[in-house]
Order: C-alpha cells, then structure tokens, then sequence
C-alpha cells in the first residue's frame, strides 16, 4: 500500500515533477488530501469531508482473487449526476468496434500505410481517433480494435469514456496530458499509456499536432508476461509502470459533457461538474504509464533468431493457455550477436496477426517505406519477412559481421489470435502504399544445385521431371 497527496492545482498545466505510484497490478492507495480515505470499511454511512463512495470494477465481482480488478473512488459528486445520455452527432463514422461487411472487408494481402498528415482544421484525440482494423465485438467481450489518431487540439469542456475496453495508447508525435479520474498522467512519444474500461479521461496536447496508435481489447486487461526459464527478473520490470496519484478540481463547470463510447458508438451526457473530482482513491484497477526504455530485452547470444515474443511488454489473454487477444510487443535497441545466422526476423508465416507501428528511427527487417508514424498488417498466413535491400545486405556482409547494436529505434507490434477485418476507410486511405508488394519482388532466387550441377532453371525441371534426385 502506499500513500501519497498532493493539492489542487490547475488541470491544464502539469507540473514538471508530477509524483506517481510505482507497481504493476499493486492495491495502491492515494489521498490528495490527508484524511479523505476512509479508513478499515470502503463504504462508510457518511465518508470524509462529505464525499461520495463510488466503485469502479474493471472485472466481474466474482472473479478469482488473482485476477480481480476494482478500485474505490471518494467523490465530490457521484458519477451519475448527469442528463440523460443522448447519441453524439455527427457520428464518428470511422469508430468502430463491431467488424462486418458492412465497414469491413477481409483481405490476406500484406499492407503498409504511411503516416497520416495532422489535421490542418481544429481536431481534438476523440475527433482524431479512426479504426484501422479490428475483430469480434465489444459487446460479446471479445476481440479487438486498432486505432491511430492525429490531432491538433486538447480536448474542451469535456472527457471520454470508453465502456467498450482497455485502451493501450502509443503516441508516436507529440506529448498527452492526460486527466483521470485516479489523477494525472504525462506520456511522451516513447511511454505507453493504459486507460481501462470504464475510466473517465481528458487528453491535453501541450506540444500542439500529435498523432498514435491505439489498441482496444475486449473482455480482458493486460498482464505482464511469465518469464518462464528467463527467471524473476527481465522485460519490463513492475517497478517502472507508474500510476497517477489523486487530484480533483471542484470548479462549477457548466455544460460539461462526458463522452462514452459504448458498442463502438459515441454519446454524450452533461454535467455541470468535472469528472475528474475524486479527492481520494484505493484498489489496483488503475490508468498506468510505461517508458519503453526501462524494457530490459532478452535475445539469442550465439545462434539463431529469437521469436519476437521474447520482448512482449504486456500480454492480453485469452481463455487458452498461450493464446493472447493481444500481445504487446516492442522491437527496441539492443546488440545483434548471433554467429552465422541470418540476423533480421526470419521470413516467415504465422497463424497470429500482426500490426506493426514504428514510433522512432528504422526497423531491421525494413530498409525503405516503414517510417515513423506509419503502419503495417500481415494478418494470419500472409507470408513476410525483410525487404530485397534488408536481405541483400545481410547477406553481403557475410558470415562475420561482428556485434552490432541496433540503435536509435523503437518499434512495436499489436499480434493477435484473432484474424482482423480491415476497415474499408483504411483500404482506401490516401496514405496506404499500394506498392507494398513490390519490397520483395526482388528477392532473387540464389538456388545453387550441386547435386545437378547445374542452376539454369529450365536444366534442374527437366532433370527433375525424368526422376533424378535433385537438392
Ligand atoms: O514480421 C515482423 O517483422 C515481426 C517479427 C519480428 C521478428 O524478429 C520475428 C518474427 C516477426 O513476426
Ligand atoms: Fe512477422
């Protein structure tokens, strides 16, 4: 358990050292004002200084103790004071979390989209927000969306609630003060950002344009990784995940409108009030941060190439052993040791689907075409691997290619058991590369025949079809 306060200071400018509670899935406990959390009961006939009990539960009251999440809020006013929710319009028609043929189509091709322009008219993050592929439903607590975003202002009068899922935010340009109602949270491009279902937020961009990618889970949370024979320590450590201590603001706020996303829908509901009043809190159901430079990667020291699954930062599951809704995976700098192996990622097919972003510097396995901001889907099957430039060098440089450090990079991958659809705006984008393909149609055949003796091409299938052993 651990305590922390701090006073009422202005929403929209954070302090530079703002405090924060370190732990992953801790029962913390924070008072932004010595004695506002009750002590020994949560739910206190009359509780201190006047506030409101409020729980908040981010699984069912039944589940097993390890896998429990709640967290009591102690309120100026309760969360439901407030009008009727009523649907927002215009709608956001690229939000979804429902995928059908209806906004969908599913294709096995390998896509890549460039990095989307900022928005040259005022867009806050919920405006900015777009869903580029996704499965299953929000509603049956299963599956999945992927968003991005570019936005250009902060959030006014107003907060979002998504009642659908967890978000995992991955800003890639442009720093977020992000509001919760457990408090105050500032994540840089670089740091990663959990706000789970339920929770009320407000996005600030003190840097001005900002862009990100977003994945949504349903029906599950994120949990560190085991570590199986790695042992007790490596990846990402508990320690560095940080939680917002408690802060409240308490000035009228008329016209405030409280944004809920509930089946992939927006509604609206007014309030005369911040969300953002809770003046004390406890439980382990909490909005958390990550530096993804604290990542302490693991990988091969003398052979071969490891599977990226070594360096997965947090891990959705589902109800089979193994088998996540979605990994979170990072691909950050580290040494390349390996003697005698082919050192970028292995081309490959797999029965997972993989999204991958980039939010500075290169990726290995691309020489050209994948840049900060952009993005790619190889879904299940879909064979991939490096591009022409990426496999020429490699091979090049040959068998002794000493230690060297990939440096300056950082890229991530959302991969999931779950086969997405990809949403008919993202197939259509100004910003897909239709010429995706083209970064192996290069990939020469280097096939040597010694057994024959000979490597023209029409030789070896004559040979080969007379019966004669070949390879
Ligand atoms: O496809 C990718 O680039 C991601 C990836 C990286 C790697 O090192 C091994 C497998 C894999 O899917
Ligand atoms: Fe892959």
């Amino acid at each position: 358990m651990a305590a922390q306060s701090v006073g009422e200071t202005d929403g929209t400018d954070f302090p530079s050292d703002l405090p924060y509670l370190s732990g992953f899935n801790n029962h913390f406990s924070s008072e932004a004002i010595p004695g506002a959390l009750p002590q020994s009961q949560n739910s206190p006939l009359i509780c201190p200084f006047g506030l409101y009990a409020e729980q908040i539960s981010g699984t069912s009251f039944t589940s097993p103790r390890k896998a429990n999440l709640c967290s009591w809020l102690y309120r100026i006013k309760p969360s439901v004071t407030h009008e009727p929710f009523r649907q927002r319009l215009p709608k956001n028609e690229k939000l979804i979390s429902e995928f059908n043929a209806s906004n969908c189509s599913s294709t096995p091709t390998q896509l890549r989209w460039k990095p989307a322009d900022f928005p040259d008219s005022p867009v806050d993050f919920v405006d900015g927000l777009y869903t580029v592929c996704g499965a299953g439903s929000s509603f049956l607590r299963h599956g999945f969306a992927i968003h991005m975003y570019t936005a250009n202002k902060s959030m006014e009068n107003c907060a979002f609630c998504n009642a659908d899922g967890d978000f995992l935010i991955v800003p890639q340009s442009g720093k977020l003060w992000i509001i919760t109602e457990c408090g105050r949270l500032e994540v840089s491009p670089g740091e990663v950002v959990v706000l789970p279902q339920g929770f009320r937020f407000v996005v600030y961009l003190p840097d001005g344009p900002s862009r990100g990618y977003v994945a949504e889970i349903f029906g599950s949370h994120f949990q560190l990784p085991d570590l199986g024979p790695i042992g007790a320590n490596g990846l990402a450590a508990p320690r560095d995940f940080l939680a917002p201590v408690a802060w409240f603001e308490n000035s009228p706020r008329p016209g405030y409108t409280i944004i809920q996303k509930f089946g992939g829908e927006l509604f609206t509901a007014i309030q005369d009030f911040s969300p953002f009043n809770v003046v004390a809190w406890h439980g382990n159901y909490v909005p958390y941060k990550y530096d993804l430079c604290k990542f302490c990667p693991y990988n091969t020291v003398l052979f071969d190439h490891s599977d990226p699954s070594i360096n997965t930062v947090l891990t959705a599951p589902t109800d089979k052993p193994g088998v996540a809704l979605l990994d979170f995976v990072i691909f950050p700098p580290r040494w390349l040791v390996a003697e005698h192996t082919f050192r970028p990622p292995y081309y490959h097919r797999n029965c997972m689907s993989e999204f991958m972003g980039l939010i500075y510097g290169g990726y290995e396995a691309k020489a050209d075409g994948f840049v900060p901001g952009g993005a790619s889907l190889h879904s299940c099957m879909t064979p991939h691997g490096p591009d022409t430039k990426t496999y020429e060098a490699t091979i090049a440089r040959g068998n002794d290619a000493g230690p060297h450090k990939i440096s300056g990079t950082m890229a991530f991958m959302f991969e999931s058991s779950l086969i997405p659809r990809v949403c008919s705006w993202a197939l259509e984008s100004p910003f897909i590369d239709h010429d995706y393909y083209q970064c192996w149609i290069g990939l020469k055949s280097h096939f040597k025949n010694e057994a024959i003796g000979d490597t023209d091409p029409q030789k070896v299938r004559i040979e080969s079809e007379n019966g004669r052993q070949i390879g």
